[in-house]
Protein backbone atom coordinates (compact mmCIF):
# COMPACT_ATOMS: atom_id res chain seq x y z
CA UNK A 1 0.00 0.00 0.00
CA UNK A 2 0.93 3.67 -0.69
CA UNK A 3 2.29 5.76 2.47
CA UNK A 4 -0.30 8.25 0.97
CA UNK A 5 -3.20 5.86 0.86
CA UNK A 6 -2.44 5.27 4.53
CA UNK A 7 -2.28 8.65 5.29
CA UNK A 8 -6.03 8.84 4.22
CA UNK A 9 -7.19 6.14 5.72
CA UNK A 10 -6.50 7.47 8.81
CA UNK A 11 -7.80 10.87 8.65
CA UNK A 12 -10.95 9.30 6.38
CA UNK A 13 -13.00 10.08 9.07
CA UNK A 14 -12.14 13.59 9.76
CA UNK A 15 -12.18 14.53 6.03
CA UNK A 16 -15.92 12.66 5.79
CA UNK A 17 -16.92 15.55 8.27
CA UNK A 18 -15.52 18.16 6.50
CA UNK A 19 -17.40 17.32 2.88
CA UNK A 20 -20.89 17.38 5.22
CA UNK A 21 -19.68 20.95 7.41
CA UNK A 22 -22.09 23.89 7.09
CA UNK A 23 -20.05 25.94 5.67
CA UNK A 24 -18.39 23.85 2.70
CA UNK A 25 -21.98 22.49 1.93
CA UNK A 26 -23.11 26.20 1.48
CA UNK A 27 -20.14 26.82 -0.81
CA UNK A 28 -21.44 23.60 -2.49
CA UNK A 29 -25.31 25.23 -2.39
CA UNK A 30 -24.64 28.61 -3.50
CA UNK A 31 -26.62 29.67 0.09
CA UNK A 32 -23.50 29.86 2.77
CA UNK A 33 -23.76 33.51 4.23
CA UNK A 34 -21.85 36.11 2.69
CA UNK A 35 -20.45 37.33 6.19
CA UNK A 36 -18.84 33.53 7.07
CA UNK A 37 -17.49 33.97 3.37
CA UNK A 38 -16.23 37.57 3.89
CA UNK A 39 -14.66 36.52 7.58
CA UNK A 40 -13.22 32.80 5.45
CA UNK A 41 -11.64 35.03 2.85
CA UNK A 42 -9.91 37.47 5.56
CA UNK A 43 -8.72 34.58 7.72
CA UNK A 44 -7.44 32.56 5.21
CA UNK A 45 -6.15 35.58 3.21
CA UNK A 46 -2.94 35.40 5.99
CA UNK A 47 -2.96 31.98 6.60
CA UNK A 48 -1.88 31.88 3.12
CA UNK A 49 1.35 34.21 3.57
CA UNK A 50 2.08 31.60 6.41
CA UNK A 51 1.48 28.49 4.71
CA UNK A 52 3.74 29.67 1.31
CA UNK A 53 6.32 30.13 3.66
CA UNK A 54 6.67 26.75 4.27
CA UNK A 55 7.22 26.17 0.26
CA UNK A 56 10.15 28.43 0.66
CA UNK A 57 11.31 26.08 3.59
CA UNK A 58 10.59 23.19 1.30
CA UNK A 59 13.23 24.30 -0.94
CA UNK A 60 15.80 25.26 1.56
CA UNK A 61 15.34 21.56 2.72
CA UNK A 62 15.17 19.88 -1.25
CA UNK A 63 17.81 17.46 -2.12
CA UNK A 64 17.83 17.97 -6.16
CA UNK A 65 17.05 20.76 -8.34
CA UNK A 66 14.01 19.19 -9.59
CA UNK A 67 12.18 19.38 -6.26
CA UNK A 68 13.65 23.16 -5.25
CA UNK A 69 12.01 24.41 -8.34
CA UNK A 70 8.95 22.34 -7.63
CA UNK A 71 8.31 24.02 -4.39
CA UNK A 72 9.57 27.17 -5.94
CA UNK A 73 6.66 26.83 -8.44
CA UNK A 74 4.07 26.05 -5.13
CA UNK A 75 4.97 29.33 -3.61
CA UNK A 76 4.93 31.21 -6.76
CA UNK A 77 0.97 29.32 -6.97
CA UNK A 78 -0.21 30.09 -4.19
CA UNK A 79 1.01 33.90 -3.77
CA UNK A 80 0.07 34.76 -7.55
CA UNK A 81 -2.70 32.15 -7.96
CA UNK A 82 -4.39 31.34 -5.01
CA UNK A 83 -4.36 34.84 -3.32
CA UNK A 84 -5.37 36.14 -6.39
CA UNK A 85 -8.57 34.44 -6.25
CA UNK A 86 -9.07 36.08 -2.37
CA UNK A 87 -8.17 39.82 -3.74
CA UNK A 88 -10.65 39.49 -6.55
CA UNK A 89 -13.62 38.59 -4.13
CA UNK A 90 -12.07 41.30 -1.36
CA UNK A 91 -12.83 43.62 -4.41
CA UNK A 92 -16.11 42.83 -4.82
CA UNK A 93 -16.93 44.18 -1.01
CA UNK A 94 -14.35 47.05 -1.25
CA UNK A 95 -12.17 45.22 1.09
CA UNK A 96 -8.52 46.38 0.06
CA UNK A 97 -5.35 44.64 0.04
CA UNK A 98 -3.92 45.98 3.01
CA UNK A 99 -7.05 45.23 4.49
CA UNK A 100 -6.50 41.45 3.77
CA UNK A 101 -2.67 41.66 4.54
CA UNK A 102 -3.89 43.43 8.08
CA UNK A 103 -6.08 40.58 9.33
CA UNK A 104 -5.64 39.66 12.48
CA UNK A 105 -4.95 35.69 12.94
CA UNK A 106 -7.81 34.09 14.92
CA UNK A 107 -6.73 31.34 17.84
CA UNK A 108 -7.21 28.38 15.34
CA UNK A 109 -5.44 30.51 12.49
CA UNK A 110 -2.47 31.15 14.52
CA UNK A 111 -2.11 27.55 16.26
CA UNK A 112 -2.31 25.82 12.91
CA UNK A 113 0.07 28.11 11.00
CA UNK A 114 2.61 28.27 13.91
CA UNK A 115 2.42 23.68 14.19
CA UNK A 116 2.94 23.79 10.24
CA UNK A 117 5.87 26.27 10.51
CA UNK A 118 7.93 24.87 13.65
CA UNK A 119 7.62 21.31 12.08
CA UNK A 120 8.72 22.90 8.99
CA UNK A 121 11.71 24.59 10.80
CA UNK A 122 12.54 22.08 13.36
CA UNK A 123 11.87 18.65 11.42
CA UNK A 124 12.82 17.00 8.22
CA UNK A 125 11.56 17.58 4.51
CA UNK A 126 9.37 14.56 5.21
CA UNK A 127 7.71 15.50 8.23
CA UNK A 128 7.13 19.35 6.69
CA UNK A 129 5.48 17.51 3.62
CA UNK A 130 3.19 15.06 5.64
CA UNK A 131 1.94 18.38 7.97
CA UNK A 132 1.23 20.95 4.83
CA UNK A 133 -0.22 18.32 2.69
CA UNK A 134 -3.81 18.19 4.49
CA UNK A 135 -4.42 21.69 3.44
CA UNK A 136 -3.51 21.05 -0.28
CA UNK A 137 -4.97 17.67 -0.71
CA UNK A 138 -8.40 17.91 1.51
CA UNK A 139 -9.32 21.10 -0.49
CA UNK A 140 -8.99 19.64 -4.00
CA UNK A 141 -10.80 16.35 -2.79
CA UNK A 142 -13.11 19.09 -1.39
CA UNK A 143 -13.60 21.00 -4.67
CA UNK A 144 -13.65 17.71 -6.63
CA UNK A 145 -16.47 16.61 -4.21
CA UNK A 146 -18.51 19.62 -4.94
CA UNK A 147 -19.19 19.48 -8.57
CA UNK A 148 -19.80 15.63 -8.27
CA UNK A 149 -22.61 16.48 -5.52
CA UNK A 150 -23.48 19.97 -6.87
CA UNK A 151 -22.93 20.51 -10.46
CA UNK A 152 -24.44 23.84 -10.77
CA UNK A 153 -22.03 25.14 -7.80
CA UNK A 154 -19.41 26.08 -10.60
CA UNK A 155 -21.59 28.46 -12.45
CA UNK A 156 -22.67 30.11 -9.14
CA UNK A 157 -22.20 33.91 -9.91
CA UNK A 158 -20.04 34.28 -6.33
CA UNK A 159 -18.86 31.04 -5.30
CA UNK A 160 -18.57 29.22 -8.27
CA UNK A 161 -15.05 30.65 -8.73
CA UNK A 162 -14.25 29.31 -5.37
CA UNK A 163 -15.06 25.48 -6.72
CA UNK A 164 -13.91 26.09 -10.00
CA UNK A 165 -10.21 26.94 -8.39
CA UNK A 166 -10.29 24.20 -6.15
CA UNK A 167 -11.56 21.33 -8.59
CA UNK A 168 -9.27 22.41 -11.18
CA UNK A 169 -6.73 20.08 -12.63
CA UNK A 170 -4.11 22.79 -12.03
CA UNK A 171 -4.49 22.73 -8.09
CA UNK A 172 -5.10 19.12 -8.46
CA UNK A 173 -1.61 18.44 -10.31
CA UNK A 174 0.17 20.29 -7.07
CA UNK A 175 -1.66 18.44 -4.82
CA UNK A 176 -0.98 15.31 -6.75
CA UNK A 177 2.64 16.03 -6.63
CA UNK A 178 3.37 16.49 -3.27
CA UNK A 179 1.35 12.65 -2.61
CA UNK A 180 3.76 11.64 -5.28
CA UNK A 181 6.84 13.08 -3.79
CA UNK A 182 5.45 11.78 0.31
CA UNK A 183 5.13 8.22 -1.14
CA UNK A 184 8.41 8.67 -2.99
CA UNK A 185 10.18 9.80 0.51
CA UNK A 186 8.66 7.42 2.56
CA UNK A 187 9.55 4.35 0.95
CA UNK A 188 11.90 2.29 3.05
CA UNK A 189 11.46 4.56 5.98
CA UNK A 190 11.05 2.25 9.41
CA UNK A 191 8.16 2.21 10.98
CA UNK A 192 8.74 4.74 13.76
CA UNK A 193 9.18 7.42 11.56
CA UNK A 194 6.19 6.92 9.30
CA UNK A 195 3.97 6.78 12.47
CA UNK A 196 5.40 10.68 13.21
CA UNK A 197 4.42 11.85 9.47
CA UNK A 198 1.17 9.82 10.08
CA UNK A 199 0.59 11.95 13.54
CA UNK A 200 1.43 15.27 12.03
CA UNK A 201 -0.82 14.44 8.70
CA UNK A 202 -3.59 14.10 11.32
CA UNK A 203 -2.94 16.92 13.60
CA UNK A 204 -3.06 18.93 10.53
CA UNK A 205 -6.51 17.14 9.01
CA UNK A 206 -7.79 17.96 12.81
CA UNK A 207 -6.89 21.96 12.36
CA UNK A 208 -8.21 22.33 8.88
CA UNK A 209 -11.78 21.27 10.25
CA UNK A 210 -11.10 23.27 13.01
CA UNK A 211 -10.42 26.05 10.59
CA UNK A 212 -13.78 26.05 8.60
CA UNK A 213 -15.77 25.96 12.02
CA UNK A 214 -13.96 28.82 13.45
CA UNK A 215 -14.79 30.46 10.33
CA UNK A 216 -18.23 29.33 10.14
CA UNK A 217 -18.43 30.48 13.97
CA UNK A 218 -16.58 33.61 13.69
CA UNK A 219 -14.10 31.82 16.83
CA UNK A 220 -12.22 34.61 18.00
CA UNK A 221 -10.13 35.64 20.73
CA UNK A 222 -12.33 35.29 24.08
CA UNK A 223 -10.87 38.81 25.63
C1 LIG B 1 -7.06 26.83 5.73
C2 LIG B 1 -6.75 26.45 4.32
N1 LIG B 1 -6.46 25.16 4.04
C3 LIG B 1 -6.16 24.84 2.72
C4 LIG B 1 -6.13 25.74 1.70
C5 LIG B 1 -5.80 25.36 0.31
N2 LIG B 1 -4.50 25.77 -0.03
C6 LIG B 1 -6.45 27.05 2.05
N3 LIG B 1 -6.48 28.05 1.15
N4 LIG B 1 -6.77 27.41 3.37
Amino acid sequence: MKFSHRLHEKVKGIWDKTHEHPFVVGLGKGDLPVESFIRYMKQDYVFLIDYSKLFALGTVKAKNIETMAAFAKLLHETLHGEMDLHRAYAKRFGITEQDLENTKPTPINLAYTRYMLNVAQNGSLEELISSLLPCMWSYWEIGKRLVETYPDSMNHSFYGEWVKMYSSDEFGSLAQWLIDLIDHLAEGKPERELVVLEEHFLTTSRFEYMFWDMVYDGGDWPV
